[in-house]
């Protein structure tokens, strides 16, 4: 009879590894000792100690080569929030991850760590100090949310301790820092159009930003604690900087970083947010013929004027987590890293 040889604890997987969070969690994997595939459906970079594995994770085929003889998986590929493409985001986040899942078992992976969000319960209205008690958001505010909802829920579900599958969903808020592509670019590309010179809202409402390398930090501790006896199978974690601060000042503080004027004038939130939903409405009643893309978009502008920050007690207590690099020094870390996107004016 042939016997299954354990793979080792430190090989793994990472699927999204291309990608901005992806290649930081690599990076630090690699710092630690373990052997790294990537699975994306593009090759970013090239790194001494990591296996580079091309395709869509909704290929069952393509995935089982790039976790053979893995026993550990951090599943962090989505499509980008900006696409708004329900298709992509059901066919990816729900229907890839459950391929995923299946691959994992019968590849015997033993723990698989996913990357979820805090925004699966936020419906566009406040949230402070959101522990993970709270309910699933029942009206999602854009189809990424949604089927990051999903998403978590199929991840959460598959942990067996008898199967010896065990699960654990990491839930990170607003993340920054080197080499994202996200938020800092949007910014500056607003900016430089003219168009951060508002201040949705009173500007007073509190959220999280969270910098990579602590989001790093909150995964590899997650996976290096997933045993059958642990109390953390088939949990999510909140895991953030903890250290709420106002949106706007966090905007004000990159902009400024960056040599461009912060934000000055206030707008009422609830008129920022009807004409948002109205350009929505336009952008899809007219796709067949035009194509735009408003940079205010509901989800945009409802994360701009209400609070949004969320208690990170749990990791804390079950994981050993507290933030590694402080929110002033990630902001000047981050500003630092975009030379290239600095006002030349
Ligand atoms: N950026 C943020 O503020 C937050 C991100 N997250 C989650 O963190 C994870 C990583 O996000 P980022 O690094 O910011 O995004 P990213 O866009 O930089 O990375 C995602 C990666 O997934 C890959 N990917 C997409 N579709 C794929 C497919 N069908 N098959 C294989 N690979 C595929 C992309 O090529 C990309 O490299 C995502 O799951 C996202 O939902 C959660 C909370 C906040
Ligand atoms: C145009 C301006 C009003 C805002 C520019 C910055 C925004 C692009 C970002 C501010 C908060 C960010 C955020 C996300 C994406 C980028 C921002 C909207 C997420 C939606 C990314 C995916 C998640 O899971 C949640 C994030 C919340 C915060």
């Amino acid at each position: 009879m042939a016997t299954r040889v354990r793979p080792s604890s430190k090989r793994c997987a990472v699927i999204g590894g291309s990608g901005f969070l992806g290649r930081h969690l690599v990076e630090k994997l690699l710092d630690r000792g373990y052997s790294v595939s990537v699975f994306d459906i593009r090759q970013s970079y090239e790194l001494p100690g990591v296996t580079f594995y091309q395709g869509d994770l909704c290929d069952k085929q393509a995935l089982l080569a790039a976790l053979k003889d893995v026993s550990l998986v951090f599943h962090c590929a989505s499509p980008s929030p900006a696409s708004d493409d329900r298709a992509l985001f059901e066919r990816v986040n729900i229907q890839g991850t459950q391929t995923v899942i299946q691959t994992c078992i019968e590849s015997g992976v033993q723990r698989l760590v996913l990357t979820s969000s805090a925004s699966v319960v936020f419906e566009g209205t406040d949230v402070k100090n959101g522990r993970e008690d709270l309910p699933y958001a029942k009206k999602p505010i854009d189809y990424y949310t949604k089927t990051k909802i999903e998403q978590e829920k199929l991840v959460l579900k598959a942990c067996d301790k008898q199967k010896g599958f065990l699960t654990v969903a990491i839930r990170p808020h607003g993340i920054f820092g080197p080499r994202d592509p996200q938020l800092v670019p949007i910014l500056v590309d607003t900016a430089r159009r003219g168009k951060m010179k508002f201040i949705i809202g009173d500007g007073t409402n509190l959220v999280d930003f969270t910098f990579v390398e602590n989001v790093v930090h909150g995964h590899i501790l997650a996976a290096e604690r997933l045993r059958a006896d642990s109390p953390i199978c088939g949990k999510p974690y909140h895991i953030t900087n903890d250290e709420p601060i106002r949106f706007w000042d966090f905007m004000s503080q990159v902009l400024v970083g960056l040599g461009y004027p912060p934000p000055r004038y206030h707008l009422p939130y609830s008129l920022v947010y009807g004409l948002a939903l109205l350009l929505w409405l336009l952008s899809v009643l007219l796709s067949p013929l035009i194509s735009f893309k408003p940079t205010f978009t509901p989800m945009r502008v409802a994360l701009a004027g209400t609070y949004h920050y969320y208690n990170c007690k749990r990791a804390k207590e079950d994981l050993g987590y507290t933030p590694v690099v402080s929110l002033k020094d990630a902001i000047a870390r981050t500003i630092e890293s975009y030379p290239h996107l600095r006002c030349e004016a």
